[in-house]
């Protein structure tokens, strides 16, 4: 399933022609809300917002804590557009369906997408309720061929053989740093790398260890394939991910970890995180690209 599938770059195109016709925003950043953070679409103003079910070529959101909606409206001088909700490769969707709403914010006009995510800790240093700022990932599906990009190229989005060096924004990293000191919550953040994996069963002690090793700071079931999908067209990434639980490392730890866990954490930082992505975009130069 994953490998088959292909989008046509008319589809994409089908779904950009009709919510340009359904809204008058023309977006110039994306965000995608992470599980338990949806409330970041909440502090857009004058929205305009789809039900994914309503949207031609959408995919639908079947996990608790993604409320399936898209939120097109104004954050400090911006026009955005928030994925409440995203999908992820073990509800069953091809990685090229997972990804489909970044191109289509491509055809939009955004020229920047913030990923946010739940993750799990491996690096000693982070704890629940702390923000880790992505400063690189793992794409642990495309070290097995899944891959988004898989499949014939687009050239019209980029090129064969997209680099990821430096596809987490330098210049926005440090900005969110700034900003954390300025919040007062500079003691929560730290810059780290976070790997994608399948899911949706939680990791092994084994598997911890194994990531732990690797270098690998948080580990989620998502991110990675959206980050790809947006360097190859063009866009400009910032990531966070709000760590939501320690992964369990040692045999001797009773800790177990759970989906409802991870929501309470979200709800907790919820303020934290809205500040903090709401100061980012209030900052954000915007070139003005005309769409593709
Ligand atoms: O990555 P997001 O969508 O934030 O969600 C994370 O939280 C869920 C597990 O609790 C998984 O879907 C994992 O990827
Ligand atoms: N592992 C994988 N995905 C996650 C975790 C985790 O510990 N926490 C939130 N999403």
């Amino acid at each position: 399933m994953h490998s088959k599938e292909q989008i046509s770059h008319d589809d994409y195109q089908k779904t950009a022609d009709w919510l340009m016709s359904q809204t008058k925003h023309r977006p110039q950043v994306a965000i995608i809300c992470g599980s338990g953070l949806g409330m970041l679409a909440d502090t857009l103003k004058c929205q305009d917002s789809f039900a994914y079910s309503d949207i031609p070529g959408f995919p639908q959101s079947t996990v608790q804590g993604h409320a399936g909606r898209l939120v097109f409206g104004e954050l400090k001088g911006k026009t955005c557009v928030c994925m409440q909700g995203r999908f992820h490769m073990y509800e069953g969707h091809s990685l090229c369906k997972t990804t489909f709403p970044v191109r289509v914010f491509k055809l939009l006009g955004v020229e920047t997408l913030i990923v946010t995510n739940a993750a799990g800790s491996l690096a000693d240093g982070l704890q629940p309720g702390d923000i880790m700022i992505i400063k690189d990932h793992v794409n642990f599906p495309g070290f097995v061929g899944l891959n988004p990009l898989s499949g014939p190229n687009d050239d019209k989005f980029g090129p064969r053989f997209p680099a990821m060096s430096g596809c987490y924004d330098k210049g926005l990293r440090s900005t969110a740093m700034e900003i954390g000191k300025q919040l007062g919550v500079a003691g929560l953040m730290q810059e780290g790398v976070y790997a994608m994996v399948g899911g949706p069963n939680f990791e092994s002690i084994a598997e911890a260890r194994l990531l732990h090793r690797l270098g690998v700071d948080a580990v989620g079931m998502s991110t990675a394939a959206e980050v790809v999908v947006a360097t190859h067209c063009g866009l400009r990434v910032f990531g966070l991910s709000l760590i939501t639980n320690k992964v369990v490392k040692s045999y001797e730890d009773s800790d177990s970890v759970n989906h409802e866990g991870v929501l309470e954490v979200g709800r907790l930082r919820s303020q934290t995180v809205q500040q903090l992505v709401t100061e980012l975009v209030s900052r954000m130069e915007i070139n003005n690209n005309t769409a593709i």
